[in-house]
């Protein structure tokens, strides 16, 4: 489970005139264990920001992230160990093949050459990557490179999982294997977060979900909830209700 606690987070304006801009304002909420929570909003909402701290790649300027209510500022390093993150800068060692990418994340979460062979083997055939993933990455299509990203942030089975934009420029038949994938995940109990721009893949997939407009939370709650808030039967209508604007919800 993860919870976000009114989180802040300004960056300083870069040049002489610029203002400092306040990426995340007081956000909160809880992601759930054997549900996946989507952070909807447009671009710039402050949804990777949001992640990044949820992560541990960056602090606060207040607020805490609980990681299964251990708070992140106490304990990183263990609170690593139980989170997979799909960052939004993918990150893949282009000189290594696949297999070796997600190899290498195994060894340095400590488990066996034994323990790794077999969760490869699982996950490239769940993600569908046996075709590629004894290839050098250099030159990967998009979609592959997310599939070996993802395959490297879960390679531990870390319980609780962070994907930023994972459906991002993957195709149809990618796309939904990927949902399939992420609804295996949750009926495993794991606890899910994902964050997207498109109100559509959010619906589809989603328990809940927390809307992300101008670094603040708009609305939270499940489709129905969402719904009955905003006085829509539509949920793409009740969106555009919550936050206020058509912008940056359609693919
Ligand atoms: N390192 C940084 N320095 C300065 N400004 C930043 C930095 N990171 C993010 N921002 C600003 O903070 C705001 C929120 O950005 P963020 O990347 O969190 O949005 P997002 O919701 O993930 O958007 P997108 O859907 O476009 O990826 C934006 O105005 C962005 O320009």
């Amino acid at each position: 489970m993860i919870t976000a606690e009114t989180l802040h987070k300004t960056f300083a304006g870069k040049g002489k005139k610029d203002a400092p801009v306040v990426a995340v304002n007081s956000v909160g909420f809880t992601a759930r264990d054997g549900e996946i929570t989507g952070l909807l909003g447009p671009n710039g909402a402050g949804k990777t920001t949001t992640m990044r701290m949820l992560y541990t790649l960056m602090q606060p300027d207040q607020g805490r992230v609980l990681v299964d209510g251990v708070n992140v500022a106490d304990d990183p390093v263990s609170v690593r160990r139980s989170i997979g993150v799909l960052p939004d800068a993918r990150g893949i060692y282009k000189r290594l093949t696949a297999r070796e990418n997600i190899r290498y994340f195994g060894e340095l979460n400590g488990m066996s050459a034994a323990q790794i062979d077999a969760r490869i083997a699982e996950l490239a055939k769940s993600l569908q990557m046996e075709d590629f993933l004894d290839r050098q990455t250099e030159g990967f299509s998009q979609g592959q490179r997310t599939k070996t990203a993802i395959a490297r942030a879960l390679v531990h089975s870390p319980k609780n999982v962070i994907l930023d934009e994972p459906t991002n420029g993957l195709d149809v038949m990618t796309t939904r294997g990927l949902r399939e994938f992420l609804r295996q995940l949750k009926q495993e109990g794991h606890c899910v977060i994902f964050s997207s721009h498109i109100m559509q893949e959010v619906s589809a997939l989603c328990d809940r979900i927390v809307i992300i407009a101008q670094g603040r939370v708009m609305a939270e709650g499940t489709p129905d909830e969402l719904r009955e808030k905003a006085g829509e039967q539509n949920l793409e209508d009740a969106f555009v209700r919550l936050i206020g604007t058509e912008e940056g919800l359609h693919a």
